[in-house]
């Protein structure tokens, strides 16, 4: 199966545990307290699917991040915090459908005070979080680390250009349906054509782009491309995607460059898939399930 994968895209390298072992993650050195340990912002929820950041936020925290907040909608915020008492919540004015007003809140002092922030979790309008990230692309002080999931994917067309304009890649983080939306093309383009796809977006965007699905294809603006095929069918359920955008924030937060986070991103969600699939079943696990395996399987990356 992998050797077939590989003969279509011959040019990727394969990511699995020989790739990470030999790129082993920065680890803190010294004294470090929390904030300088990696502080993520996780911006996104709706009143329709209020619980889709608390995975994106505690997965953060278990890939190893000092600090975590959420802004959320207002309807969520308090229930959140009490549920995670680990992060801060930011209370967030939402609209009639249930979704964050871009506006007041996210800009400025929000984002100075994060290494890297998470976009679109759990949202449901692209509209809507187009908006959010239009407004927040326009705050050109800021140049931390930022992962583009889900909602926030349906409306990043009209940001290409302020994308490829940041000093620091983005990481996106796909399915096919997000990827058509990308491109601007129907899913069956996409599926026909996935390296040729996320290469596109990858220079589109200028952002280290993970194609998502039963094998993941990860290529960087610079032409770089790797394969990963260790995932399972369980890690497709409700909230997966969550949980692997809120390790990607950690990694970046980690001070890991986007391509290195985004390929570590994919092996640990991968991994803690496989010890998932292995205590529990290969189908049934919940996405809230893998957060606890995420440090084991960091731990696992270097031994034999
Ligand atoms: N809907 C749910 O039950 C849950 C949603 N959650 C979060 O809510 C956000 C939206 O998820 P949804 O499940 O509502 O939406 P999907 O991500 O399933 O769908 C978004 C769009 O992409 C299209 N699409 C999805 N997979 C495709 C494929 N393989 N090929 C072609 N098109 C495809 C869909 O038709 C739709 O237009 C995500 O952040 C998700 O993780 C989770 O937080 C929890 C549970
Ligand atoms: N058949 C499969 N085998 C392995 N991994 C899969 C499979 N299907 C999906 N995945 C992985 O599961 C995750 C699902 O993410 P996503 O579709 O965004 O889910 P959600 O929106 O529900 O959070 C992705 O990381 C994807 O690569």
């Amino acid at each position: 199966m992998a050797d077939a994968f590989a003969g279509v895209t011959p040019e990727a390298t394969r990511l699995d545990q020989a790739w990470i072992r030999a790129n082993p993650l920065p680890q803190p050195e010294g004294e470090v307290d929390k904030n300088s340990r990696g502080r993520v912002l996780v911006v996104g929820g709706s009143v329709q699917v209020p619980g889709g950041v608390r995975l994106t936020a505690e997965a953060a925290l278990r890939t190893g991040a000092g600090k975590v907040r959420i802004a959320t909608v207002q309807p969520a915020a308090l229930a959140l915090g009490v549920a995670i008492p680990e992060v801060a919540v930011l209370s967030l004015p939402c609209d009639v459908q249930g979704e964050i007003e871009a506006g007041d809140g996210i800009e400025g002092e929000q984002l100075a005070r994060c290494d890297a922030v998470v976009v679109g979790p759990a949202m449901a309008s692209a509209e809507q979080a187009s908006r959010l990230v239009g407004a927040m692309l326009e705050d050109t002080r800021w140049s931390g680390g930022l992962v583009v999931d889900a909602a926030a994917l349906m409306g990043l067309a009209p940001h290409a250009d302020a994308l490829r304009r940041r000093s620091t890649p983005a990481i996106l983080t796909p399915h096919v349906g997000e990827m058509a939306a990308l491109l601007e093309c129907d899913a069956e383009a996409i599926a026909g054509d996935r390296t040729g796809a996320v290469r596109e977006a990858a220079q589109r965007y200028g952002a280290v782009t993970v194609l998502k699905g039963g094998s993941s294809l990860i290529a960087a603006p610079t032409g770089e491309l790797f394969v990963f095929e260790g995932g399972n069918v369980g890690l497709a359920t409700g909230g997966s995607g969550d949980v692997l955008a809120g390790i990607a924030g950690a990694l970046l937060a980690r001070a890991c460059d986007p391509l290195m986070a985004a390929l570590w991103a994919v092996w640990l969600h991968g991994e803690a898939g496989r010890r998932c699939a292995e205590a529990i079943g290969p189908l049934g696990f919940l996405a809230r399930e893998l957060l606890s395996v995420i440090p084991p399987a960091m731990r696992s990356a270097g031994e034999d």
